[in-house]
């Protein structure tokens, strides 16, 4: 088989996720060369990604390499992933997750969201933590801080907040552990749908022998299963990374249990919703409480998120 070219975006994190994909191909005797491609995302920094529309800004450039051939796979933190596709777009494996869970990173020592006597300035651009910190941290205040990593502990050390909030899986692949300061509960901070997995997107036109091969060296199942709950979750809610919704599917034996929710931009609305269910019915699992979390006040906040952007 020839060569299979890894399509990624420039950003450390990114090229750390291009690299582990790499390493698994070699694994299974699978050459590989990675060709890093600008997106728009990467270059405007100034503005933030809810009011530039979240909906392919990291990936338009990608996919179109894909649809020209010029790679055969992109990797994408499935997080960053929309749950609908361009046309001839699929994800076809999902990596073994890392742990999902968000954490507190700042150089003071000993930083702790809970305590009031303390109030932080917290710095983060995802709409989520901001919400999730409105409603269960009222105390803390939220400053944007965007950027890639590397960038955002920067601004922080410049003064630009006290602590930043992320994804334990970034901060752990690029090597800043030791500035963690909490571990964030799940029970307030649900991750968003596939943080902490690395996602393989093709195009239509790539041929059966490299999607097989890929999709047997890279794809973790119990993963994959997890992540098809959250992201039909997702779908259903019709929301990209913009929206703070959550969704966060685990194994409690044979069954996967899918804890999804909502919460409103300014924390009043909070709406969250759990329930198991076999792996088949993964999928299924997903649309259902996104269903019960649209009837039971969903429709009303997403409605009055869209509003406040128009
Ligand atoms: N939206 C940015 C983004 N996309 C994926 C990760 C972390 C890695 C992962 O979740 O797999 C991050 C950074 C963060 O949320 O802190």
């Amino acid at each position: 088989m020839e060569k299979i070219r890894i399509g990624t975006r420039g950003s450390k994190l990114a090229l750390w996720q291009a690299y582990y994909v790499q390493d698994r191909l070699q694994a299974q005797g699978i050459d590989s060369e990675i060709i890093t491609i600008e997106t728009k995302g990467d270059k405007v920094l100034d503005v933030s990604i809810a009011k530039i529309g979240s909906k392919g800004v990291f990936t338009e450039e990608i996919e179109e390499q894909l649809r020209q051939g010029q790679i055969d796979i992109a990797v994408h933190s499935a997080k960053d992933m929309p749950s609908e596709l361009p046309q001839g777009f699929s994800l076809i494996a999902f990596s073994e997750r890392e742990k999902e869970h968000d954490v507190l990173v700042s150089t003071q020592k000993g930083l702790n969201l809970s305590d009031a006597s303390r109030p932080l300035v917290v710095g983060t651009s995802s709409t989520r933590r901001v919400a999730i910190l409105k409603r269960f941290y009222p105390h803390i205040r939220t400053v944007e801080v965007r950027g890639n990593l590397q960038t955002r502990i920067r601004k922080m050390e410049e003064g630009a907040c006290d602590a930043l909030l992320l994804a334990y899986a970034g901060v752990h692949r690029m090597g800043y552990e030791a500035m963690i300061q909490q571990h964030l509960p799940l029970a307030h901070f649900t991750p968003a749908a596939g943080q902490g997995s690395v996602a393989i997107e093709v195009y239509e036109n790539l041929s059966s022998e490299k999607r097989q091969a890929v999709r047997a060296a890279i794809n973790h199942p119990a993963t994959e299963q997890r992540l098809l709950a959250e992201r039909a979750y997702l779908h259903t809610l019709e929301g990209g990374c913009s929206i703070p919704s959550f969704a966060l599917a685990e194994w409690k034996g044979d069954l996967l249990q899918l804890r999804a929710g909502l919460v409103s931009l300014d924390g009043s609305q909070w709406i969250v919703k759990e329930e198991s269910a076999p792996a088949e019915q993964a999928e299924a699992l997903g649309h259902k409480l996104a269903q019960a979390v649209l009837a039971e006040g969903g429709k009303a906040i997403l409605a009055e998120i869209k509003k406040g952007k128009a």
